[in-house]
């Protein structure tokens, strides 16, 4: 795995000192208070402040304040229904908000429609993949570059300048399907790739904007176990190579594996942050995923167990229904079995 360093400033962003951070074994605190909703960071690289988004009369969203850290991989997590893939679509210009402002990198993104957000650097991905099936695999790379200056009409005027841009567009696409092990499909329509290989390929494809943020709704949903371990790598490179990275996901072994900082939503609020382990020992967050069953630590291998067997006894237990969210993750993990490749999910995205 590639270490790339750095050289912070005070704050953690590039600048002129010289001392480097490998950003995988940073041990500088996250939070500069104590963990808790709403906490301020050490070095934010996006600040959201009062952001609301009601359907009817449901509350999806209603966001008081949140940072996100630089160069941490953050996940975001809650049950069904909680509000993280609105949330996302909000910040992302995918959807608007009835109120609330957020910045990404002291920018406001407030109004800011999602192809200028992407263009600043901050992109995302979509539960339900959004590759181009009637595309080639390179065809769907080179649609995730910012600047397609040779769609424009005066290519025809430019085609040498625009030649040139549109091989360093190839080029770059080449290295990253090289490097997502999908350069053997480069030819492939996308709709012959399988679940998992759509998941890497969407990845591939924000990465062609050169992001700082990346967004994940779900990476792990859908995606065959072989592939788990690639995905979960792939994620830990974007960190070590200097990005950020903010994933909405139910699989708690994702969430523990990788992640550095958790929040957690809950009708629409944000009911808890901090580090994996303290947050799956936090009340609200267990009142939040579990109801009644409050006993166990969702954090330790032994705790989904030990709910497991609670469950099974529970007339009113969702494991096995549609509703089984995290637990169905968490126990088929036990099982040592996972999802299936392209198993059906009943979820929406953004438009
Ligand atoms: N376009 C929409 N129209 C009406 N209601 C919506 C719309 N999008 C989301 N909602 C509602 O907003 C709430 C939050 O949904 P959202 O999809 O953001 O939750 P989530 O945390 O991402 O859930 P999941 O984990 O199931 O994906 C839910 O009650 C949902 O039904």
């Amino acid at each position: 795995m590639s270490m790339a360093n750095a050289t912070p400033d005070e704050s953690g962003t590039a600048g002129a000192r010289t001392d480097t951070v490998d950003y995988m074994t940073d041990t500088r605190p996250i939070a500069s208070e104590p963990a808790a909703p709403g906490c301020r960071k050490r070095d934010p690289i996006l600040v959201a402040k009062n952001v609301t988004r009601a359907f009817g009369g449901i509350n999806a969203v209603d966001v008081e304040y949140l940072e996100i850290p630089r160069h941490k991989i953050t996940a975001l997590i809650g049950p069904n229904g909680a509000g993280k893939t609105t949330f996302f679509n909000l910040l992302t210009g995918f959807d608007q908000p009835n109120s609330g402002e957020w910045t990404f990198d002291g920018t406001s993104l407030h109004g800011v429609p999602s192809y200028k957000v992407a263009r600043m650097g901050m992109v995302r991905t979509f539960q339900l993949t959004k590759v181009m099936g009637k595309l080639t695999v390179i065809e769907n790379m080179r649609l995730g570059a910012t600047r397609q200056e040779g769609e424009k009409l005066s290519k025809a005027l430019f085609k040498n300048i625009w030649g040139g841009r549109e091989r360093d567009i190839t080029r770059h696409a080449d290295g990253l399907l090289e490097k997502f092990k999908l350069d053997a499909k480069r030819e492939d329509y996308a709709a012959s790739l399988s679940g998992g290989q759509r998941k890497l390929l969407e990845m591939a494809r924000a990465l062609m904007a050169d992001p700082r943020l990346v967004m994940l709704d779900e990476p792990m949903a859908g995606v065959n176990p072989a592939l788990t371990q690639s995905l979960l790598d792939h994620v830990r490179n974007l960190k070590s190579e200097g990005m950020t990275v903010l994933f909405v996901e139910h699989d708690m072994h994702m969430v523990r594996n990788i992640a550095d900082w958790v929040v957690v939503m809950a009708e629409g609020r944000i009911v808890a942050e901090g580090p994996p382990a303290e947050v799956m020992k936090d009340q609200a967050v267990i009142d939040a995923y579990l109801g009644a069953h409050h006993d166990v630590d969702l954090g330790a291998a032994e705790g989904i167990e030990a709910l497991e067997q609670q469950l099974s006894q529970d007339e009113e237990s969702v494991v096995g229904t549609a509703d089984e969210g995290i637990l169905g993750h968490a126990i088929t993990e036990q099982d040592g079995r996972g999802p299936d490749e392209d198993e059906g999910r009943d979820r929406k995205d953004a438009p």
